[in-house]
């Protein structure tokens, strides 16, 4: 069957992945109401439609922190991407550049940003993780730039890891060490196996041991390194951020307005609403619930993106229609990828991009920069209010 939706793309992701990595991709924290919290989000929304427009020609481009977009999407930063294919990170930049989208490279990257560079021309940004050792995170920013990356993340929601039972049970650590329960996923999972042989073994995290300078202890810094977040980081770090790096910077994990409105003071130059895919805090809001209070604070003064469960174009259509220049994408491109590489990428990032389009027409719009609150039923605000999680 041809896969026509991320939810294929999600469903044959489990078969081929070994339990170890699928997990890791797919869990949520705790008992996974912030996963669910981020869908029921997204579904409760509705469109009021307008019809008899001419929508012949339809135009998804938006411009987002001053760069070309084909549609308001971006590959979002995800760590440990070499769990699923070898060459993970270079895969997705390109299937991202083909697709006209920016790529975001998690400092958790099983790739170095020099190959990922040399992999493409595209339009690159860095995610960083600010660990115990600044100099870490210095080094990383001076190599992306060097390297040419447009755009630097830096993520907040991490001090820790959030409570992620699959990986307890499934005794997730890197280097993935054996374990009679591996051995078994192993063997259920030849084809992923050999993939993990062909690349050398268990996913390093490669781009921090550069980093870090210790090539020799690459294994041991990988299997520490949620213990070496730093957890005293707060918002003197914007100030050190600004004199490493020229370029925008865009802070990712914010969660109240509060927040939303202290980065606008500090000037940066936009945020992710983001409970980072519901892997974090549990019981955390969903970014879409709180966008439109966000956009009525510091709407005018940043640029303001969203993640956390968007699977369909229709999802891309709603976070814009709430205000939101632009969606990060999480697992729906890691599904593709974990399916079938590349070319999984490419039709998930094809399928998110037709969804989208056929969206507009069906709301009698032509561009994408046209979809504003108009286009959501006059009650989105109670329909967002309602959310029941249970
Ligand atoms: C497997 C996985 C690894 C992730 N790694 C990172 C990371 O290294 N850095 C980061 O800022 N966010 C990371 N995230 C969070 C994503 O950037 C994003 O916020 C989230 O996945 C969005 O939700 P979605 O997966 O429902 O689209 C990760 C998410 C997943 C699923
Ligand atoms: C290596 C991890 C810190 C990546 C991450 O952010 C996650 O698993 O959610």
């Amino acid at each position: 069957m041809t896969p026509a939706s991320i939810a294929d793309y999600q469903r044959i992701a489990r078969k081929r992945l070994a339990r170890i990595a699928f997990d890791y991709l797919e869990g949520g924290a705790e008992d996974g109401h912030t996963l669910r919290r981020n869908r029921q989000a997204f579904e409760r929304l509705t469109f009021q439609p307008r019809v008899m427009c001419d929508v012949t020609h339809v135009d998804s481009a938006v411009t987002v922190l001053g760069r070309p977009l084909a549609m308001p999407a971006i590959v979002g930063p995800t760590g440990l991407n070499g769990l699923y294919m070898p060459r993970a990170e270079e895969d997705l930049a390109k299937a991202a550049h083909a697709a006209g989208l920016p790529f975001v490279l998690s400092s958790a990257s099983t790739s170095l940003i020099e190959d990922v560079r040399r992999a493409t021309a595209g339009d690159l940004w860095l995610q960083l993780y600010v660990q115990q050792n600044r100099a870490i995170a210095e080094s990383m920013v001076q190599r992306a730039r060097d390297a040419n990356f447009s755009v630097l993340m830096v993520t907040v929601d991490t001090p820790v890891h959030g409570v992620r039972d699959h990986d307890v049970h499934n005794g997730f650590k890197l280097p993935l060490r054996p374990s009679v329960r591996l051995m078994a996923d192993l063997l259920m999972h030849p084809r992923w196996c050999l993939r993990m042989i062909r690349q050398g073994g268990s996913p390093q995290l490669v781009n921090l041991a550069r980093s870090l300078g210790e090539r020799a202890n690459i294994n041991a810094q990988a299997a520490t390194m949620s213990r070496q977040m730093d957890m005293g980081l707060d918002w003197g770090a914007i100030a050190w951020l600004r004199k490493l790096w020229d370029g925008p910077i865009v802070v990712k994990g914010i969660l109240s307005v509060h927040d939303a409105d202290k980065a606008a003071q500090l000037g940066v130059d936009g945020i992710v609403l983001s409970n980072h895919g519901g892997r974090q805090l549990a019981f955390a809001p969903s970014p879409i619930e709180i966008l439109p209070r966000v956009m009525d604070r510091v709407g005018q003064r940043l640029t303001v993106i969203v993640d956390g469960g968007v699977r369909r174009g229709s999802d891309i259509a709603k976070a814009r229609a709430l205000g939101a220049q632009a969606v990060l994408l999480g697992r729906a491109p890691l599904y593709g990828l974990a399916a079938s590489g590349r070319a999984g990428v490419d039709d998930v990032l094809g399928i998110l991009r037709r969804e989208f389009e056929i969206t507009l027409r069906l709301l009698g719009r032509c561009q994408a920069a046209q979809l504003d609150a108009t286009a959501l039923d006059d009650g989105h605000r109670d329909q967002l209010a309602r959310l029941d999680c249970s």
